[in-house]
């Protein structure tokens, strides 16, 4: 059954993290954190939330053999977060960020030797994913706004990717703001990508200013009755800024996506 989360990384920011998830389950949500490092990962195990994803790396990159083998040696440590915290899906970018969201390693132009050697990773990722029980997703990032050099941040790319590889141990992040603003084409992009069976979370935020939905110029219930047509099933996770109020931001959300018959 579709399951809705929020970022907690982005919402009731008055709040220390704990109880930004308690709040979350409380309205019914599940929880999706960035980078577990910073975290009491026991304190969130004992905090009784759900999560739905969380970063699945600390360091590393998806196109040079030595950030390869980091990528992987971090994923692996993330899985036994993920298994501390019953969270069963891994977020993966084309380069680690940093605290500003740019990328570590940056990168104008991707190479035929650059997405051989994502493919190769990424493939060894998948098989890392279903020998822990969890599913890595790489996520489509924009480069014009918040991740200027990301490789690999179109969602084309990103399908291309996750397509070649074909491993239900490793599935595509559709993050439909960062799309958005890179390519456009959100309905198609979701028929297509969802269709096929390769997307594990959508992540959802309005653009331009990244709040809830229906604060801007993205049609969500036009995508919403797309998901449903396609009888996705999977997360719809809120990944967005509160515009005004928290409590609105996510009741928002959650009626972007009420029409959905899955909910
Ligand atoms: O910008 C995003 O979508 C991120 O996931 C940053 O971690």
């Amino acid at each position: 059954m579709t399951q809705l989360a929020v970022c907690a990384e982005m919402v009731f920011l008055d709040r220390p993290l704990i109880e930004r998830v308690r709040a979350l389950d409380d309205a019914g949500f599940a929880a999706v954190i960035w980078d577990l490092s910073k975290h009491d990962v026991d304190a969130l195990a004992r905090s009784g939330a759900r999560f739905s994803s969380m970063t699945g790396y600390l360091r590393g990159t998806l196109t040079d053999a030595e950030g390869a083998d980091e990528l992987l040696r971090t994923a692996q440590q993330a899985t036994k977060t993920a298994e501390k915290l019953n969270c069963p899906r891994l977020n993966l970018h084309g380069t680690g960020l940093d605290a500003q969201g740019l990328p570590v390693h940056p990168s104008h132009a991707t190479t035929g030797p650059m997405w051989l050697t994502a493919f190769q990773t990424l493939s060894r990722i998948a098989e890392l994913g279903q020998q822990a029980g969890v599913t890595f997703m790489l996520e489509n990032l924009n480069a014009a706004v918040d991740h200027p050099g990301v490789p690999f941040g179109r969602a084309a790319d990103t399908l291309a990717l996750v397509e070649a590889v074909n491993s239900p141990g490793l599935r595509m992040n559709l993050d439909l703001y960062h799309a958005q603003i890179g390519e456009g084409n959100l309905i198609e992009l979701t028929r297509r990508a969802v269709g096929a069976g390769l997307v594990a979370e959508v992540q959802v935020a309005d653009v331009p200013g990244r709040c809830e939905p229906g604060t801007g110029e993205i049609n969500y219930p036009a995508i919403a009755q797309v998901l449903a047509d396609v009888g996705y099933d999977g997360s719809i996770a809120m990944e967005a800024w509160a515009s005004g109020d928290d409590h609105l931001a996510i009741e928002r959300f959650r009626q972007a996506f009420a029409p959905s018959p899955n909910l």
